[in-house]
């Protein structure tokens, strides 16, 4: 039996795992066993801290629903920094992904803030299929279109919409994420600015579907906003989960990301009784 801990950040939710002491057999398909809302544990994410590379205190592995792997999780990165942060004494740790590493710091009130890196804007680094403007891509669908794209270590695109309420997202979402424009797939963000300083944002993540937050979403979307002359470096991103506090800072190009983090609970999942 292996322990597990169930976290959220805004409500979008992960089954974390610790296979920093020993190799756990995990494989896409327990992944996904475990993450079904309705025959498994029930997750968003399903996370497996992993030793680190130096420079770095914990290499974090990022499951998808589908068993699809992923570079970047905004939440997850802050949920795992904390609990490792706990587990120190510290106040400051760095989270390695396989797309890099994300220092992460204790803030007064239960936040923490972590350092997403640079968001990276070039039609390859999304990926895209083929070589066009990442700040206006030649996508549309139903109500929406004209979006803008880049990689926070894992592809995503926001739509700027007049009213968010309006856009069917679990219908377009879907066909969006398998455009064959993205030949990686990706994560496919709505979002309506609301003052300068302020946006709201819905996502349809790849390999996972509707979530009430997504931290890398965030990231996009006020990279994407700026880009766009649409906001200020920083912004509130209020998604359906609650608020991030976002940052594109102009010195290095590097999104800040400021929110909270959450223990549901606690138990034990019998991995090997899952088909491999
Ligand atoms: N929920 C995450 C993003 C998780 C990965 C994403 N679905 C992908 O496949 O890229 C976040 O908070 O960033």
């Amino acid at each position: 039996m292996v322990p597990f801990r169930k976290m959220h950040g805004l409500g979008n939710d992960f089954v974390v795992l610790d296979g920093r002491a020993a190799t756990l057999p995990v494989t896409p398909a327990r992944a996904a066993a475990v993450a079904d809302r309705h025959f498994g544990i029930g997750c968003d994410q399903f996370i497996v801290m992993e030793p680190p590379a130096p420079g770095a205190d914990v290499f974090m592995r990022i499951l998808n629903p589908d068993g699809s792997e992923a570079g970047a999780c905004g939440n997850a990165t802050r949920c795992i920094a904390a609990l490792v942060a706990e587990e120190r004494g510290a106040d400051r740790v760095v989270v390695r992904t396989i797309a890099g590493e994300l220092p992460v710091e204790r803030l007064p009130g239960g936040l923490w803030r972590a350092d997403m890196g640079p968001a990276r804007l070039g039609w390859q680094d999304v990926p895209l299929a083929r070589e066009v403007d990442t700040l206006h891509l030649p996508l549309a669908l139903g109500p929406v279109s004209d979006p803008a794209a880049c990689s926070m270590g894992n592809p995503h695109a926001t739509f700027f919409v007049d009213d968010l309420d309006a856009v069917p997202v679990t219908e377009i979402g879907p066909r969006l994420e398998h455009d064959p424009i993205f030949p990686q797939r990706a994560n496919i963000g709505f979002a309506q600015v609301t003052a300068p300083d302020r946006m709201r944002l819905v996502i349809w993540e790849r390999g996972a579907g509707l979530t009430l937050a997504c931290g890398s979403g965030a990231c996009a979307a006020i990279v994407n906003a700026v880009r766009r002359g649409l906001t200020q470096r920083r912004a509130t991103v209020t998604m359906p989960g609650g608020d991030l506090i976002m940052e594109w800072r102009e010195s290095d190009g590097h999104v800040l990301m400021t929110g909270p983090v959450a223990t549901s609970f606690t138990g034990t999942l019998d991995l090997e009784a899952l088909a491999a």
